[in-house]
């Protein structure tokens, strides 16, 4: 089957994105396309929905399906809107279906777009993650990694792991390296495996890296970055409202917002075209191979906003 896909990023956290149908093998495209494809951190499918504008599903490299992808969801949200003729949207995702609008651009020519981080969830048996009998897991050090590290544990609603580390740890990254591996192997822990982050407050932010489930070290997780925010706020590293996060693919924004009994999470960022790819999918891989490959012209526009940008946090690229 011939098929044109858009290779697209959020902070270079990089996906094939197209439109679909529901019951086919996603699972296997996003190997083959990941084989083929080394940069890629998964793909995203856009569906028809019954009950919103769209309907986002997203697979890891490794064929996983994720509940979410707050990056990729930034992509889907401009290509519904551009589809539709709409500056606001909903976009039904696995567990739930979220506001995304057009926004202001970060930086000049920089297609930018907002999306709502939702539902949030504390309790341990929503990663699921097992630890002794504990029902929650917020800012304490998890003492058979280290007695130094705060770790918090939040689904958003993809599980994340998430450390609160000196500079010196976030630049060697074979600490977390080890442990994110050991996570999304069989272990007694995370049944279903986790994203595992490490966070630096910094200047006027935090710096956040990721270990994706089922992809390994990218140059940033949406999801990661709106939950490290969050875990940031409620451990007093940084206020409330909107806090700036870098990461090694560039710089987002993330609106934390809490009342008594309501936390509201939103990430702005960058939603970058990079090329259309026609690809011939077999599904026994065997005539899988990408046809043609037509460059757009965006990343030059968002290379000199990262240079811009990303001074403070280069010390940890
Ligand atoms: N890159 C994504 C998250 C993708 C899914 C993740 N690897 C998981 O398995 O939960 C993001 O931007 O949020």
């Amino acid at each position: 089957m011939e098929m044109t896909l858009l290779k697209v990023h959020g902070s270079m956290n990089t996906f094939y994105m197209f439109e679909g149908e529901e019951h086919e093998d996603y699972a296997q495209l996003a190997i083959q396309l990941s084989s083929i494809d080394q940069d890629i951190d998964g793909i995203l499918v856009i569906l028809p929905s019954t009950i919103a504008h769209a309907k986002m599903r997203v697979f890891n490299t490794d064929g996983s399906e994720a509940s979410m992808c707050g990056n990729g969801l930034r992509c889907v949200a401009r290509f519904v809107c551009e589809r539709d003729g709409v500056t606001e949207a909903v976009i039904e995702t696995m567990k739930a279906s979220l506001h995304v609008k057009k926004e202001e651009t970060l930086n000049d020519k920089i297609e930018t777009y907002a999306v709502e981080i939702s539902p949030i969830s504390f309790a341990l048996n929503s990663l699921p993650m097992s630890y002794l009998s504990n029902s929650e897991w917020l800012h304490k050090p998890l003492p058979f990694i280290s007695e130094e590290i705060p770790f918090s544990a939040v689904s958003v609603p993809n599980p994340h792991l998430i450390g609160i580390v000196p500079a010196a740890l976030q630049k060697d990254t074979s600490h977390q390296q080890k442990w994110a591996h050991y996570f999304n192997e069989e272990n007694n822990y995370f049944s279903d495996g986790v994203n595992v982050s490490y966070v630096t407050p910094i200047e006027n932010g935090i710096f956040v890296r990721t270990y994706e489930r089922g992809v390994g070290f990218t140059n940033a997780c949406g999801t990661a970055m709106t939950a490290s925010a969050l875990i940031s706020c409620l451990a007093g590293l940084v206020p409330y409202g909107d806090v700036t996060v870098y990461n090694p693919g560039g710089m987002v924004k993330c609106a934390v917002s809490k009342t008594e009994d309501t936390i509201r999470l939103q990430l702005t960022g960058n939603a970058t075209y990079l090329s259309v790819v026609k690809f011939n999918w077999s599904s026994s891989g065997e005539n899988s191979c990408i046809l043609s490959t037509e460059p757009l012209d965006e990343q030059t526009d968002y290379k000199e906003f990262i240079e811009q940008v990303t001074t403070l946090s280069s010390q940890f690229v």
